[in-house]
């Protein structure tokens, strides 16, 4: 299958999802969707001040053109030019009034925009955290970030443009074709009839450049996706000479995204009428009608003239509107990946069941089994432990045998399918995800160090540590003295991802940081993986300090880090086999020392 109609398909899918269908090219998508107005509920009281400022523009054009309809009255009906001074500086007054007006509501708009993208990204990214890295974990990043930046961008000019000239343009058209029709009403009607006319025909367009621009918002965020993916994995690419094969991948993005890019200009070539015809066509027809009325004898000259100064001023409202009617096409296009998102269900909410204040120190599973996502064998099965406040319990098992996973649905990022989890006997469902966080200190074999010196890594953990404290930690972990060598010691820039620092040194300030957030829950899955021999020493010997008084739960593959463990818990295929100390174990003759004799052959 080509990818062009891979992204049909993608788009397909999310169409059917939403109840459209494109196979019959007559896409029913509308201007408005209740899902997205009320995903814009929080930001309409940021709108008044454009929508105010937009009606007093509208009604200083409708005002001015009644001026000077009554100025070219007073001159068909001889009065001296200068008996109309007033009204000359009042026209003067209102263009003079306008211009400042319309420079603010422009200030005004582009500030209330940002503001409606920046509560947006807000959103996504409370949204995002309280989905947590269960829900990520399925998502591709470089779309998230698409939906993120380009999603809220798209819906900031929907919100923040498009609504407030719908009701502006609504109430100043109502206005005027409420004057025209007092002053004749066959000319009224008709040119009431041709604003709806002219309004409706940009609908026509939507057929097309609306599902174009859907696909866009497909196309764009896959491309997106790839580059981070390229980039991220740019040290893999090379050493697999895989960088062209790659590279034809990202031109196929590419191209989805020309394609849907060039379908979309096509359509809006195609499909849209120059402003400058639909106020030649209303203006003549006007004129036509206006001759007629005034031919009957139901018109004057200077009616005339004022119905043909107000049909200008009628058109304005409607050219305004069509005018922002693209950011409804984008905004509509956006609003698939940011409602993806911003509706998507987070685990289970907290039962308003009180938790203590505080909550014992000791864990169980009971019973419990969980399947990822689109998987078909449980990583985890019936598996039942319990790990008493101050125990010091080891998982250890093959690769792929479950031990993350426990950590995973330890820290609630996933809820299991069967079983509960309990934290001082208490359902982890029932504790609020801030407060069993707080439990755990955790350092996983994936250490993320975020952009910015070593003491913003640290403090992370305790935003209020001394230096003292910072230093201690980092003592603790063996990582103090490699800092003090950095060119600015702990006040030195570790790049993304710390990529300026050893794996092992990355380990260390997460070891370090775990330290300085002295909960009472210490997980520490395969920590010192990523160190040498002499380090690794020096991290347990710290470890087993900082473990003296907590409940830990450590994994590793090294068996020599877990022999001292108060017991030890083997893994199958996500079921528990044994348990009990190094010394049981390796005397049952099961998998614990077929491990043991696997680990001793490999040295
Ligand atoms: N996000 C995921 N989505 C789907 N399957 C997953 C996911 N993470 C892990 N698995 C699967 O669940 C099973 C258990 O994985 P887990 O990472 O818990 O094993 P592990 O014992 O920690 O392995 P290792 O020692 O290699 O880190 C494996 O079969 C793995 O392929």
């Amino acid at each position: 299958m080509s990818k062009k109609t891979d992204v049909v398909k993608e788009y397909t899918r999310i169409d059917s999802k939403r109840g459209l269908s494109i196979t019959t090219g007559a896409n029913r998508m509308k201007l408005f969707d209740r899902r997205v107005l009320e995903l814009g509920r929080g930001e309409y009281g940021k709108l008044w001040n454009v929508i105010i400022l937009g009606l007093l523009i509208s009604f200083s054009y409708i005002v001015q053109g009644l001026l000077i309809a009554v100025i070219l009255n007073g001159v068909f009906a001889g009065t001296p030019l200068h008996e109309s001074r007033l009204y000359f500086a009042a026209v003067a007054l209102l263009i003079v009034l306008r211009w400042i007006m319309i420079r603010e509501n422009d200030r005004i708009a582009a500030r209330t925009a940002s503001n409606i993208a920046m509560s947006l990204r807000r959103r996504m990214y409370h949204k995002l955290y309280e989905l947590g890295p269960g829900w990520i974990m399925t998502q591709k990043s470089g779309v998230i970030q698409a939906t993120l930046v380009d999603g809220a961008e798209a819906l900031q000019n929907y919100y923040g443009r498009f609504l407030p000239q719908v009701v502006v343009s609504i109430a100043a058209g109502i206005s005027i074709v409420a004057i025209l029709f007092y002053v004749d009403m066959t000319i009224g009607l008709v040119i009431g009839g041709m604003m709806i006319a002219a309004l409706i025909q940009p609908l026509a367009i939507y057929k097309g450049v609306g599902k174009g621009i859907r696909i866009w918002f497909v196309a764009m965020p896959r491309l997106f996706a790839e580059y981070v993916d390229n980039i991220q994995g740019i040290v893999t690419l090379k050493s697999f000479n895989a960088s062209q094969r790659q590279g034809k991948i990202l031109y196929q993005r590419t191209n989805d995204l020309y394609d849907a890019e060039i379908g979309i200009l096509r359509d809006e070539i195609l499909w849209s009428v120059p402003p400058g015809l639909v106020a030649a066509i209303c203006g003549t027809v006007a004129i036509i009608i206006g001759a007629i009325r005034m031919d009957a004898g139901a018109l004057s000259a200077a009616g005339l003239l004022f119905v043909l100064l107000l049909v200008r001023e009628a058109l304005r409202p409607v050219t305004d509107l069509r005018q922002t009617i693209h950011f409804s096409f984008s905004g509509m296009g956006a609003a698939e990946g940011v409602l993806d998102i911003l509706e998507a269900t987070p685990l289970a909410a907290v039962t308003a069941r009180p938790t203590p204040s505080s909550i014992p120190h000791s864990f169980a599973f009971e019973d419990v089994t969980f399947r990822y996502r689109k998987t078909d064998a449980s990583a985890v099965e019936n598996l039942s432990f319990k790990v008493e406040p101050g125990d010091k319990v080891a998982l250890v098992g093959r690769s792929g045998s479950g031990k993350t996973t426990v950590t995973s649905l330890l820290m609630r990022y996933f809820d299991p399918q069967a079983g509960i989890i309990r934290l001082g006997g208490e359902d982890i469902r029932h504790i609020p995800a801030d407060e069993l966080h707080a439990m755990y200190s955790i350092v996983s074999q994936d250490t993320f160090l975020f952009h910015g010196t070593v003491r913003d890594n640290l403090l992370m953990a305790k935003p209020e540590a001394s230096q003292e404290e910072l230093e201690r930690a980092a003592r603790a972990a063996a990582a103090h003295k490699f800092i003090a060598t950095l060119p600015d010691s702990y006040d030195t820039l570790i790049g993304e991802r710390g990529v300026r620092l050893s794996g092992g040194e990355r380990q260390r300030i997460a070891i370090a940081r775990a330290i300085l957030k002295d909960a009472p829950i210490l997980i520490l899955d395969e920590a010192t993986s990523s160190v040498d021999v002499a380090n690794e020493t020096l991290i347990r010997e710290a470890i087993a300090g900082l473990a003296h008084d907590r409940t830990t739960l450590l994994i590793s593959h090294r068996l020599s880090a877990v022999r001292d463990a108060d017991r030890i818990y083997v893994l199958e295929k996500g079921r528990l086999m044994e348990a009990g100390t190094h010394s049981k174990l390796v005397g049952c003759n099961g998998n614990y020392s077929a491990l043991v004799r696997a680990e001793e052959e490999c040295i």
